[in-house]
């Protein structure tokens, strides 16, 4: 099997120590040669690269080289992966993207609404100089993309790179939820087979076999139904923010028993519900700020003061493990079925063939080869008309520097409606982001 150089883009994330041990818990999946680490903030990328250096040290003995760069050439070339997670304006451009929506009585989230919109409109362009450089260094090397919003990202960079067949979009959350099912169940979630459809973050199962082929999927809904969700990802497991949008997934079913959905549909069909629970003074940012972001930066003190893992909590996570098997099944040709994030192109039958769409997909070393989902039912059609058409505008809005289509965008998105109130929301959100948006005339 040869071995991988892997480059992590924005490896100062909460992420990465985690996505470290799911490399560690999988090297014999996906052996790597090398990981280079690349990040704009060298002061915020340095410990978690020492922290790093001690895990490998301890961990992954027989890896030729790690190294940690701020320069682009050093970064880029011989790679042979690129996992992308970047954060343009950080954790605190995250807070204002909830803040805002809220302060004027809208779902405040990071990926969905108002609060997705300005994230995509921020993310948009360093995406594009990524992948500007990483060609010019590595030109035939795949890039995993997961930086949010994912599908703003992804419709973007389809439409920037249009024949770079190398760029893969993934979101870690059906895989998150499948954890869970798997528990239901009593086997491990790389066991199910997937049968889903959706946009990103707008998704629903439709079925859950064994690998030999029987339908579990009455199996999971009668068990939420009757004792409820939880998460089972040892990252999300205590969080009670967490807990509370998987306690969300059994009303959903409720309402809605067709399909499985998505935790993120719980913003698009319980808009005012959503608003109700939040403190506006501790939204989701400042839960991770205080949470994910400071246990991680102490985890990554203690480790480079101890110069070992010993006595340390290091667990891979589902998100990392997810990542990880997408990019073994593309490098060895494994033909493995993972739900990821590409062009529709008829997959799904009644909607655009331009659309970006979430759905199973062999992955192989030419790509995923999606499978077909053939037609939808009228329901999910049309919520997921409406989104699409509200993402499709966001990157019209971005590539065209008009205020116009960013009004059109948000009127359209199912958190807001009022046109009013949409001009509102966009105003502010556009003052708040004076230093990142391009400039909408
Ligand atoms: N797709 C998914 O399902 C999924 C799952 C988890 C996290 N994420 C995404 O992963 C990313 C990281 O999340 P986080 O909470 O750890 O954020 P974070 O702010 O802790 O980390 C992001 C890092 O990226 C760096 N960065 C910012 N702009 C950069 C650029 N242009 N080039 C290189 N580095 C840059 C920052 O300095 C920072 O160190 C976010 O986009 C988040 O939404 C996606
Ligand atoms: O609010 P956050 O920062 O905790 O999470 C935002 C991300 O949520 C999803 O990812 C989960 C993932 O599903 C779970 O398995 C575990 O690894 O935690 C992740 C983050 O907590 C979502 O898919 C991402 O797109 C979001 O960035
Ligand atoms: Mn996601």
């Amino acid at each position: 099997m040869k071995k991988q150089n892997l480059t992590i883009v924005g490896a100062g994330s909460t992420y990465t120590i985690g996505m470290m041990m799911s490399l560690v818990a999988e090297k014999e999946v996906f052996p790597l040669k090398s990981i280079t680490f690349y990040d704009t903030d060298a002061k915020r990328q340095e410990p978690v690269a020492k922290a790093t250096e001690v895990l490998l040290r301890d961990k992954y003995p027989e890896l030729e080289e790690f190294c940690y760069t701020t320069d682009k050439k050093e970064a880029y070339q011989g790679a042979d992966f690129v996992f992308v997670q970047i954060r343009t304006g950080g954790l605190k451009m995250r807070e204002l993207d909830e803040k805002i929506p809220l302060s004027n009585g809208v779902v405040g989230q990071e990926t969905c609404g108002p609060g997705g919109f300005a994230y995509g409109m921020r993310s948009i362009k360093d995406m594009i100089e990524i992948i500007n450089d990483v060609r010019k260094y590595a030109p035939d090397a795949w890039v995993l993309n997961y930086t949010n919003p994912a599908a703003i990202v992804a419709e973007a960079l389809k439409r920037e790179f249009p024949e770079d067949k190398k760029i893969l979009n993934i979101c870690d959350m059906p895989a998150a939820i499948m954890v869970s099912y798997a528990k239901i169940l009593g086997c491990e979630i790389f066991d199910l087979v997937p049968e889903y459809f959706g946009l990103n973050h707008f998704g629903w199962f439709t079925k859950i076999s064994d690998k030999q082929g029987n339908d579990l999927t009455d199996k999971i809904k009668n068990s939420i139904l009757n004792q409820g969700f939880i998460p089972k990802d040892a990252e999300i497991l205590n969080d009670p923010s967490w807990i509370q949008t998987f306690k969300q997934v059994e009303v959903m079913l409720r309402d809605f028993p067709q399909y499985l959905p998505n935790t993120y549909l719980q913003y698009y069909l319980y808009p005012s519900k959503m608003v109700e629970k939040e403190d506006i003074e501790n939204t989701r940012a400042r839960q991770v700020i205080n949470g994910r972001e400071k246990r991680v930066q102490k985890l990554a003190k203690s480790l480079i003061s101890a110069n070992s893992t010993e006595g340390h909590e290091l667990e891979a996570d589902i998100h990392g493990r997810y990542m990880v098997r997408v990019a073994a099944s593309i490098a060895y040709n494994n033909k493995e079925t993972y739900i990821v994030i590409v062009p529709n192109n008829g997959i799904i039958s009644n909607l655009p063939k331009d659309a970006m769409v979430e759905v199973p997909a062999q992955l192989t070393n030419e790509g995923p080869k999606a499978f077909s989902v053939g037609e939808i039912p009228r329901f999910q059609k049309g919520l997921i008309e409406g989104q699409l058409a509200y993402e499709q505008l966001t990157v019209d809005a971005y590539f065209e520097n008009s205020y116009q289509l960013a009004l059109e965008a948000l009127t359209l998105n199912r958190t807001i409606v009022d046109a009013p109130l949409a001009r509102k929301i966009l105003d502010d959100l556009i003052e708040a982001n004076k230093d990142y948006f391009p400039v909408l005339k």
